[in-house]
């Protein structure tokens, strides 16, 4: 298995993945992206940090890819959806850099508070300046944190030891957990025109992109400080240079750019009390330590079938969950195909029903495995990543319902297909006595009971004499040998579903000739 290291990591996760038998590790750090394009054609898995980018073009250029690790949390660099198209986890490892970036962003606080750099940049230059460099100080200062997640936690933890009041803007904080922080919740709007300090610790997505632009500067209390270590256009950069040049922000921090590394001659390197450091956030030995370790740990049970943990694009998985699971697993993928088979068309929503001890495990990886099973004949390389993304894309919704007992069954895996037009179709499943054999028993509410492991030939046929003989006769004419068989007869209705395990598909010929029966209204032909 051919691991490829393509950003620097701890030299102890390195260590790690070389100890496994049958991993060849290649490190190819400061590659240019034509030879990671190159390197990844024969990859099983890279691992990253910020610097590599793993484009939809090098995950297309790597058949063999299975995973994708990050050592560190941002993953802008990863494109996540390629991946997930392509059936590549991509994991990162969230908490061994929280302290790290926390304190750098501290010190960008403090540095932007004293100003330290400036001072020691004019003592080396042979100056004293000792009344340039008053500063401010942190206490009894409002902080503004934006995004409350590991990192902004962190640094309401250091600030509240400081004596800052701190107020909190994050969608998603709960009451509870502010009140147990110690944290006042607050506004976007609130933070921007209270805080004498604001600090953001937000993934760069559409919301967060420029959050803090020329608008809310205009807003923000005159002599107010901000600081950047999450990433780069958050806040906006051209804003931030006007606001600093008009002395609106008496100084700033920032660690990460709109663009990694900013010109040689961008603006921002020349302005006095703006502090810059080159993405330093996560660059401490302890968090290299724990990011190196976690990714290769991470990415070594994940290529050797444990647990798959912090994946983005697929839930996390606890092996002893999966071996409970195990023989469910291949009645559901069978169950899957089964539905699909019967509704091959204008399939518009799938439920899957899930009775009895099932419903006390864990069934994501089984509704991923049922997912497979009705992906196996129309879509190709599919896998517990992408099987939910290519039901989605094919505009069919995915439910799945627990119920804790069922009339008939100990426990049974149930999929509704239901089609354009109102119609739906049923599949039922089950294990079967001491060896757990999973065996089909339910079609559209008719009970029947055949195996997972057949051709099997599914009828509707109204409920009258000779149909039974005239399928035998006409499958024997063609040379189809009957395994099994299972009637279910609906009296109500007058109709029955009667289905064929077969050792082979009829010919043409001998379809034609059933369908043609007066009797029989739908012939289908399942192959699991
Ligand atoms: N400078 C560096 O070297 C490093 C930078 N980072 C970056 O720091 C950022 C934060 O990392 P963590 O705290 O570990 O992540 P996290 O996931 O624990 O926290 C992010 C928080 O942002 C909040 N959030 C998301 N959208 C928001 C919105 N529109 N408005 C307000 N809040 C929003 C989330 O609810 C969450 O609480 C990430 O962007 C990460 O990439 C992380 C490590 C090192
Ligand atoms: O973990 C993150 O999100 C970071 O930004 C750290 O990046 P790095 O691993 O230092 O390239």
């Amino acid at each position: 298995m051919k691991i490829l290291i393509a950003d620097r990591i701890s030299p102890i996760g390195v260590d790690l993945f070389k100890a496994q038998p049958g991993f060849d590790v290649v490190e190819a750090y400061g590659s240019s992206p034509e030879q990671i394009l190159e390197l990844a054609k024969d990859a099983d898995a890279i691992a990253v940090r910020s610097d590599t980018r793993i484009t939809a073009e090098v995950i297309a250029a790597a058949p063999k890819l299975k995973v994708v690790g990050r050592a560190g949390v941002g993953v802008d660099n990863i494109d996540i959806e390629a991946a997930t198209d392509h059936g590549v986890i991509v994991m990162n490892t969230p908490t061994g850099n929280t302290i790290a970036t926390a304190e750098l962003t501290f010190t960008h606080m403090l540095a932007g508070t004293r100003p330290i750099v400036q001072a020691c940049a004019g003592m080396k230059a042979g100056r004293w300046d000792r009344k340039k460099y008053t500063g401010s100080e942190l206490n009894q200062k409002t902080l503004g944190v934006l995004g409350m997640g590991r990192i902004g936690a962190e640094v309401a933890k250091r600030a509240m030891a400081f004596q800052m009041d701190v107020l909190a803007y994050d969608p998603y904080l709960t009451e509870s957990r502010a009140k147990s922080l110690g944290v006042k919740q607050a506004t976007l709007d609130e933070v921007i025109e209270n805080a004498d300090y604001i600090t953001v610790h937000m993934p760069m997505t559409k919301d967060t992109k420029h959050m803090l632009n020329a608008d809310a500067f205009k807003r923000m209390k005159d002599g107010v400080r901000v600081f950047n270590c999450a990433r780069g256009g958050i806040i906006e950069e051209a804003a931030l240079i006007e606001a600093l040049n008009s002395g609106k922000v008496a100084a700033a921090g920032l660690d990460v750019y709109e663009d990694e590394p900013p010109a040689e001659d961008s603006p921002l390197r020349g302005i006095e009390n703006l502090v810059l450091t080159p993405h330093l956030g996560a660059s401490t030995v302890e968090a290299q330590e724990n990011v190196g370790i976690d990714v290769a740990k991470q990415m070594i049970e994940a290529l050797t079938g444990g647990m798959v943990v912090n994946a983005l694009n697929m839930p996390s998985v606890d092996p002893k969950v999966l071996e409970k699971l195990g023989p469910y697993m291949t009645l559901g993928e069978k169950v899957g195909t089964f539905s699909q088979q019967l509704a091959p068309e204008g399939v518009e929503k799938i439920t899957i029903r899930y009775f009895g001890k099932i419903t006390e495990l864990d069934t994501l990886p089984l509704t991923n495995a049922i997912q497979r099973g009705f992906l196996r004949d129309i879509s190709d390389n599919v896998n517990n990543v992408n099987a939910p993304k290519k039901i989605e894309r094919l505009g069919i919704a995915c439910d799945q319902v627990k119920s804790s007992d069922h009339a008939d069954f100990n426990e049974l895996i149930e999929v509704e297909v239901a089609c354009k037009g109102g119609k739906t179709r049923t599949i039922g499943g089950t294990l079967v006595g001491k060896n757990q054999t999973p065996r089909i028993v339910e079609i559209d509410s008719h009970s029947v009971e055949v195996s997972t492991d057949a051709t099997l030939l599914v009828l509707k046929n109204k409920d009258v004499p000779g149909i039974v003989g005239f399928i035998g006769v006409t499958l024997g004419e063609d040379q189809v040998n009957i395994a099994n068989m299972s009637l279910s007869r609906d009296k109500g209705e007058g109709f029955a579903v009667s289905v064929f395990e077969l050792d082979s598909a009829p010919s043409e010929t001998a379809a034609k000739k059933i369908t043609e029966h007066p009797a029989i209204e739908k012939y289908r032909v399942i192959k699991l």
